[in-house]
């Protein structure tokens, strides 16, 4: 049976073989098509009649895409193929393919058997053959959505689902999943083959990197429906830890620029919670054949120039995520106004006009400033007003008017008065002190000083906070504000943006057309690409404020500073949400709520739920069950997919806490093949990395808010009672942390964890 069964595979194999060759031989016809067609496209630039641009379009558009995404070595081209039953109406769609997801009447006969009507492969983009009909179908297309959501329960026309694997144009294999088992179902007249036992397990065993891989040839049927969910307005997902959350929102992503490609020209935005993050996810885009249009943003580097990443203590970031904070903001912004931050603010103003002295008083001028910002303008475009004021009192002041009764006169006077007065020397520096145009750091430095923080705070911030806040940000920062940004600043420091108002920006660079061509600048090699991609991406970030698309990542992690931050790019943008309430490490989740609904506003929301964990073996999951029922009581975990028969292990730190980490991460590295994260508490971050120093670099040292969304085939959570003592939301952190491992979990306790007998620490009991 074995051998037979061989046989069979090797015989499957072959057969994919040789459509894989098909696609390749069509593809290289495509590349010299492109090649002739980028050339003469290129001429007809340099000719530049005007038509030229609207002639290339279409056509070159897509052999430069065809091009660019065959050059980027692609591991599994081509990866997928389901073979179904014919259509329900018969009808055709423009891909070749049947258009119903329903089997035609008589497609299974009395005797239960049936043909196989149609086969369609699915891979990275679709390849049509010379007769235009599909030899690939692009995994984003409606034809291949039967691919990802057949269920033995629901299949559709699909009678065999095949997974097929390869390495650049080798076919390694075949997994099947057989849809309709109950049908005897035949392809060219021969019974249909079944290999192999399951694509999905064999993607989750495999040993993990330091970089997240795509999951185009496993997605299953719930996050299918995410993927593929209209955008016309706000996707919410749900799901715990492990559920596909990163990977569908980045998938989606993908499926988002396929759809509408003019529309997401606009740029699609994901916000990540940590630069680690960011680095783990952002090669996943580029595998998927998607690149320039995606930024992937840590919160700590989301407001222009800002790259923040260091933390503030729980107690001071809970503080600076405040929506409390708006109001501080707001009387700072106006507030730094009046307390000289590069010069004593002028108590008077005199001045020789006509040739007599005019002063303002004191009150006068306070009169003034007063008057001004009763507006609701940002504070330094309001600059102008407060000097059109300016002159107005002045020329009150001289009393001119009244020698005028003409009002043509009159105002004639007045046109030579203000020139005269606004080009003096005099008056210009008077301006620049009284009324200075302020940057968002002077004015997040000036908020160092606890007098002054205690004057702007008053009634909004507790004396504590108020101090907390001042000191945190006076030990970062000098007086001028400059100096190292926690995250949590960043979002202060992009609302005081809002606030203060920013002066107008340079003209932008004329786009380059052919840039916009996707394809023309990629007839180089791949080294170059890389260097041009990130080049784009961070062009398009530094350009854009504002985003076609939003996604976030992590969700239940955004304070609502940070969601004012996020959401005033997304002002006119649709949205996907992902995030797991359980995992929050923000202490005050009804204020987050708030925020959020005001980010998004009156769009209609469309909810989904995740439910099948893929990360962790059920032995790992049932442990990190039993936090998640202290955390949040009541909460439904998801289902682990699969088990390894490896149960958790429990040691106990005798002696010194860093010695017993090196031990046990050492015989981790010896146990797994991939990476092994190190989770500490926040506050043993920097000399947890000492430890493990000469360990190599398939093992890292994390502080537990910096785990967030990443994975490793083996953890070691180092101090539970640490972790979850480290603030009000440390129970769910330490669910965060236990979370992390696709192999093996080791629990490291040390005295505070109150171990029992057998090193089990006392917050993991059951
Ligand atoms: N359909 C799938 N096929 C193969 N692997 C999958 C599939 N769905 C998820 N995975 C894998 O499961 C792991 C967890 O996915 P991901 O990080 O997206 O989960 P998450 O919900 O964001 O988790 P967390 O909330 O813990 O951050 C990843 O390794 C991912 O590649």
């Amino acid at each position: 049976m074995g051998a037979q069964h061989d046989s069979v595979r090797e015989r499957e194999i072959r057969a994919e073989q040789k459509h894989l060759d098909q696609v390749y031989e069509r593809l290289e016809e495509k590349i010299h098509e492109a090649e002739f067609l980028m050339d003469d496209a290129s001429k007809r630039a340099q000719v530049g009649t005007p038509g030229a641009l609207a002639e290339r379009d279409a056509q070159v558009f897509r052999a430069g895409l065809h091009l660019n995404r065959l050059n980027s070595e692609f591991e599994d081209f081509l990866f997928g193929r389901i073979d179904l039953l014919e259509g329900k109406d018969g009808v055709r769609g423009p891909d070749g393919a049947y258009t119903s997801v329903d089997p035609a009447e008589g497609a299974v006969h009395g005797d239960g058997t049936a043909d196989i009507a149609e086969t369609l492969h699915i891979g990275r983009l679709g390849v049509l053959d010379a007769d235009y009909s599909p030899l690939v179908i692009d995994w984003r297309a409606p034809a291949a959505g039967p691919f990802y959501r057949a269920t033995p329960v629901a299949p559709g026309r699909v009678v065999r689902r095949r997974v097929v694997r390869s390495k650049g144009r080798q076919v390694l294999g075949v997994e099947d999943d057989l849809l309709r088992p109950e049908l005897k179902a035949s392809l060219d007249g021969a019974e249909l083959p079944v290999v192999g036992d399951g694509a999905l397990m064999a993607a989750l065993g495999r040993a993990r990197s330091h970089s997240m891989r795509d999951i185009v040839a496993s997605i299953q049927a719930e996050q299918d429906m995410v993927i593929r969910a209209p955008a016309a307005s706000v996707t919410e997902v749900e799901g715990g830890p492990g559920t596909g959350k990163t990977a569908v929102a980045l998938h989606r992503a993908a499926y988002l620029l396929y759809q509408d490609r003019r529309r997401y020209s606009g740029g699609i935005l994901i916000v990540s919670p940590t630069p680690l993050l960011v680095s783990y996810t952002e090669g996943v885009l580029p595998s998927l054949g998607e690149e320039g249009q995606v930024a992937i943003r840590a919160l700590g580097s989301l407001a222009e120039g800002a790259e923040a990443t260091t933390y503030d203590e729980q107690r001071v970031a809970r503080v600076k995520g405040s929506a409390r904070m708006q109001k501080v903001l707001r009387k700072a912004a106006r507030g730094a106004l009046e307390t000289g931050l590069r010069a004593p603010v002028p108590e008077r103003l005199r001045l020789v006009a006509f040739g007599a002295r005019v002063e303002l008083e004191a009150a006068e001028l306070r009169a003034v400033r007063q008057q001004v910002l009763g507006g609701t303008a940002p504070v330094n475009l309001m600059r102008p007003r407060a000097r059109k004021l300016l002159l107005d009192a002045l020329w009150e002041k001289t009393g001119a008017r009244r020698h005028y009764p003409d009002a043509e006169l009159a105002a004639e006077a007045r046109q030579g008065f203000d020139g005269e007065i606004s080009t003096e020397d005099d008056f210009l520096a008077f301006l620049d002190d009284w009324w200075p145009e302020l940057s968002p750091r002077e004015v997040l430095g000036a908020m160092g000083d606890e007098q002054r923080l205690a004057r702007w705070s008053r009634r909004v911030l507790r004396p504590g906070e108020a101090r907390d806040l001042a000191r945190s940000l006076r030990a970062r920062l000098t007086p001028e504000g400059q100096g190292p940004l926690s995250v949590h600043d960043v979002a202060l420091l992009d609302e005081l943006r809002l606030l203060l108002g920013t002066p107008a920006r340079p003209k932008k660079r004329e786009a380059d057309v052919l840039d916009q061509l996707t394809g023309l600048d990629e007839l180089t090699t791949y080294a170059d690409r890389e260097g041009r991609r990130r080049d784009r991406a961070d062009r398009l970030a530094e350009e854009r404020t504002e985003y076609a698309h939003v996604i976030v990542d992590e969700a239940q992690d955004l304070t609502p500073m940070q969601w004012r931050m996020v959401g005033r790019r997304g002002r006119h943008a649709t949205w996907t949400i992902v995030g797991d309430p359980a995992q929050s490490s923000w202490s005050d989740p009804d204020e987050a709520g708030e925020a959020r609904d005001e980010a998004l506003g009156k769009r209609p929301r469309r909810r989904f739920e995740l439910t099948v964990n893929y990360r962790n073996p059920a032995e790992l999951a049932t442990l990190a069950d039993r936090v998640l029922a202290l955390a949040m009581p009541g909460a439904e975990p998801p289902r682990a997919v699969r088990s390894t028969g490896i149960e958790p292990r429990f040691a106990v730190a005798e002696g010194e806490l860093g010695e017993a980490v090196r031990q046990e991460a050492a015989r981790l590295l010896e146990e797994v093949e991939g990476t092994v994260g190190v989770v500490v508490a926040m506050s043993r971050r920097q000399e947890a990395a000492g430890w493990l120093a000469g360990l190599g670099d398939r093992v890292v040292a994390l502080g537990s808010l910096e785990a967030k969304g990443l994975e490793y085939d083996a953890t070691l959570v180092a101090s539970p009672a640490e972790i979850a003592d480290e603030s009000p939301a440390g129970l769910r952190v330490l669910y965060v942390a236990l979370t992390r491992a696709t192999q093996r979990l080791t629990v490291l306790s040390a005295g505070p964890d109150i171990p029992d007998a057998t090193g089990v620490p006392d917050l993991l009991r059951d």
